[in-house]
């Protein structure tokens, strides 16, 4: 993926937000440009308000790629994929985030951040940022996703 003057979406609620500031940690000091729908602290909230948030942004078109956390990645892919245009993947290793791209040009990896490593997650992130949608095939099945 060509991320060159793109600014990443981030969103995470309470169980997420500490993998998402190893995560900011990763893109500044990569001078990569970033903004963050929030939460901005551990104190309990609810996936949805910040996946709903960052789900709008990249249905309006405000920005193309986004990066989210909950505890599981589940919730917050669930809500955020709820958006025309979205195409939210769990990602869990580097593998998952390579096809994720392939396979599926998702446009946000949702990162399971009670259930990776700091360092898993900034390769899962690499990862992702690096890798190119194939098309081809791909591009048929993934055309056919959306249902109005
Ligand atoms: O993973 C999640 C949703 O898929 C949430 O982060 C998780 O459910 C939050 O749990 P708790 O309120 O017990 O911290």
């Amino acid at each position: 993926m060509n991320i060159e003057g793109k600014i990443i979406a981030l969103a995470s609620d309470h169980a997420g937000f500490l993998k998402k500031q190893v995560i900011i940690k990763f893109l500044q000091e990569n001078n990569i440009p970033f903004k963050d729908f929030g939460s901005y602290s551990e104190e309990s909230v609810d996936y949805p308000v910040y996946a709903h948030l960052i789900g709008e942004a990249i249905e309006k078109g405000e920005y193309e790629t986004g990066i989210t956390f909950c505890g599981t990645g589940q919730g917050i892919s669930i809500a955020a994929n709820k958006h025309q245009g979205v195409r939210s993947a769990i990602c869990w290793n580097t593998d998952i985030a390579e096809l994720a791209r392939q396979h599926n040009n998702a446009n946000i990896c949702a990162i399971p951040g009670r259930f990776v490593s700091d360092e898993e997650a900034i390769a899962i992130v690499k990862a992702f940022l690096s890798t190119d949608f194939e098309g081809g095939r791909h591009a048929r099945r993934v055309d056919q996703i959306p249902i109005c």
